[in-house]
């Protein structure tokens, strides 16, 4: 093999995330990458919510084209970003350790120091809820774009605050920006702060070095989380938080389901050891209790 054919977005974080696997790749095998930029229609479309425009496709149908078509040989990606079903045709051979799975809060110290009837600006349906739920009287405003965009919004008065994923701000050398908002006050998006690295099924060369970089607590954490978003029939529409964690053999997962406007809210954990079981009846139980604004946010 001469060199791998990495395919990536072209976000500074995305090309971080793609130096990171060719690193990996170079360490482990000595094999070299050439990094592809691929523009999605995620990266072109800046003005509406994701949601809105078709979800997170619009992330990978460019990349699974380019991979399937053997212009690229792996694809990059954040796994926060990847849907939830992928062709039969494509694998997540290999995900890189977890960074910092906390959002950052951006413009104030904590939510709750935000000004009474203050504007934050996300367009995360997850994000929104959590907000609201914390802070009913704050509005949220549709934010999008990369990190540099966000930041430069907020710099220019769009909303007093905003949350970012601190895995990213950690990737691109913002360690310095907002402040991480815990666990308890606000659980992260489903597979938040993992990259994962796809290749076709049928290249078992590929798949086998992939292999070799794989870190595997990563891998059955995001798994299990993103086994709960199948089974809770989870679109890109859907307020869930999400957090799996792995203790030897136990994998632990907590998980949150929202209303839109985050008035109501269900919340479950279970631990077991066998991740994606375990997803399975915590989606079940999570929706049994769901009250009808709850429960109007998944199911396909
Ligand atoms: N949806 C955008 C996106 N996808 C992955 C990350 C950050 C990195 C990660 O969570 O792995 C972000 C930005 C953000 O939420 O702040």
């Amino acid at each position: 093999m001469a060199v791998l054919k990495l395919g990536t977005r072209g976000s500074p974080l995305a090309l971080t995330q793609a130096n990171m696997v060719a690193d990996a790749l170079f360490a482990a095998h000595g094999v070299a990458c050439e990094i592809h930029v691929i523009k999605t229609t995620g990266d072109r479309v800046q003005d509406r919510a994701l949601a809105e425009i078709g979800g997170k496709a619009l992330w990978t149908k460019e990349l699974d084209r380019a991979l399937l078509g053997g212009e690229i040989d792996i694809a990059v990606h954040s796994m926060k970003d990847v849907e939830t079903i992928r062709p039969e045709t494509i694998v997540i051979a290999a995900m890189l350790e977890r960074a910092d799975v906390r959002d950052r809060l951006v413009g104030a110290d904590s939510l709750a120091a935000i000004r009474e009837g203050g504007v934050v600006g996300s367009s995360s349906p997850r994000r929104r809820a959590q907000v609201l739920r914390a802070r009913p009287d704050l509005s949220v405003v549709l934010f999008r774009g990369n990190v540099d965009t966000r930041l430069a919004k907020l710099a220019a008065g769009e909303a007093d605050a905003t949350l970012l994923a601190a895995a990213g701000l950690i990737r691109l050398g913002r360690d310095d920006v907002g402040t991480p908002v815990a666990l308890d006050e606000m659980l992260p998006a489903p597979a938040q702060g993992a990259v994962g690295v796809e290749c076709r099924a049928d290249d078992a060369m590929t798949c086998g070095l992939l292999g070799a970089i794989d870190h595997t607590a990563t891998s059955r954490a995001v798994r299990c989380e993103r086994a709960l978003l199948a089974a809770l029939e989870a679109t890109c529409h859907s307020p869930v938080a999400a957090l799996a964690t792995i203790d030897d053999d136990t994998v632990t997962l907590r998980a949150e389901l929202f209303s839109e406007d985050g008035a109501e809210h269900v919340a479950a954990d279970a631990s077991g050891p066998d991740g994606e079981a375990l997803a399975r009846d915590l989606a079940r139980a999570l929706l049994d209790r769901a009250p009808p604004a709850v429960r109007a946010g998944f199911g396909g």
